[in-house]
């Protein structure tokens, strides 16, 4: 296996809401390899977008290590942290939201670049070719968002992302405000990309179709945790959590009737998680065992790690 770019050591996040702690991220270990592609996948609020905000240090954790290239990020000073930084970008969920309506693309793209310093003519260059990168015209550097569509300000978005040259790229339901068919088309650029580039990429998104589209592992979360996690074949072929099978089953395909009512049941409140497996009150196998055990997330089959009291376990 390559080298570890990003690792999260046991790392937990809590927030307190209502005077009550929840625990956002809870004892994750994770580990991202160079130029492959960790997808994360789970429900609303599962914790996704705040494991995307620690693995970039944007939060701090409350417990635990986040580790770049093995070195604790809470740890560097100010000035290995800047440059750190300018290594590890984002690519959000909402293009119309994160692109400054009022600056010209050229601006959008290089204003990371004006943070690290670069000189004017270096910009200019690394402007003209990330936009090629990209594929969107030279011209575009002197138009506002506005003058494009949906997916070509995604476009833009992953321009200004790649510019400072990151070799870890993360896309935070980069997609998922997109149509289907420009969905597939942003897809296969990040795969390009990924390739002609190198990067590393953590792939974060509640739809589990798009995250097997780009990703060589999954770490499937749920309130928290993760809860399975293994190589993308395995995965989709052998889920061992009931959760990643209703997940799987939820996901149309051509020829094969929708599944209704993806998992059953609304998603439990974070500020009062359910004793024992936190999945339990939504899983067709639960035994008594499950209200009173949280299952620890180990190997059930080989690379392959599940939390889980009966893994592989069908209903019948
Ligand atoms: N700043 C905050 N203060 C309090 N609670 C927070 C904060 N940020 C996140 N949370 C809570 O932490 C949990 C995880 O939220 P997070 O946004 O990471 O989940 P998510 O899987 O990305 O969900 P979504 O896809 O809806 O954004 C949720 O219960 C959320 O309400």
């Amino acid at each position: 296996m390559s080298d570890p770019v990003l690792t999260l050591d046991r790392v937990s996040r809590d927030y307190v809401r209502a005077g009550r702690r929840l625990a956002a991220v809870d004892e994750v270990d994770l580990v991202v390899h160079r130029g492959k592609t960790l997808g994360i996948v789970g429900e609303s609020g599962c914790g996704k977008s705040t494991l995307a905000r620690l693995a970039l240090h944007l939060v701090p954790p409350s417990s635990g290590r986040v580790l770049r290239e093995g070195q604790d990020i809470a740890r560097l000073d100010a000035g290995a942290l800047r440059r750190l930084r300018a290594r590890m970008q984002i690519v959000f969920q909402d293009p119309n939201a994160s692109l400054n309506p009022r600056w010209r693309v050229g601006a959008i793209i290089a204003e990371p670049l004006r943070a690290q310093g670069w000189s004017r003519q270096k910009r200019l260059d690394r402007v003209s070719e990330v936009l090629d990168l990209v594929g969107l015209p030279q011209d575009a550097v002197d138009r506002l968002p506005s003058a494009f569509s949906g997916g070509q300000k995604q476009r833009i978005g992953i321009a200004r992302a790649l510019a400072p040259e990151p070799d870890l790229l993360i896309c935070d339901e980069a997609v998922s405000a997109l149509d289907a068919s420009i969905q597939a088309q942003i897809l296969n650029l990040l795969t390009d990309l990924q390739a002609r580039l190198g990067l590393t990429m953590v792939f974060i998104s509640h739809n589990l179709a798009v995250v097997r589209h780009v990703s060589q592992r999954v770490a499937v979360m749920y309130l928290g945790r993760i809860v399975e996690l293994a190589s993308e074949a395995d995965l989709f072929d052998r889920p061992q959590h009931p959760y990643t099978r209703t997940l799987i089953a939820a996901v149309p395909e051509p020829g094969r009737p929708l599944q209704a009512g993806s998992v059953r049941g609304e998603p439990p409140d974070a500020l009062a998680p359910p004793s024992g497996c936190h999945f339990h009150p939504r899983c067709p196998l639960a035994q008594n065992i499950c209200r009173r055990i949280s299952p620890p997330l180990i190997e059930a089959a080989s690379g392959h790690l599940a939390s889980c009291h009966f893994p592989g376990a069908s209903a019948s």
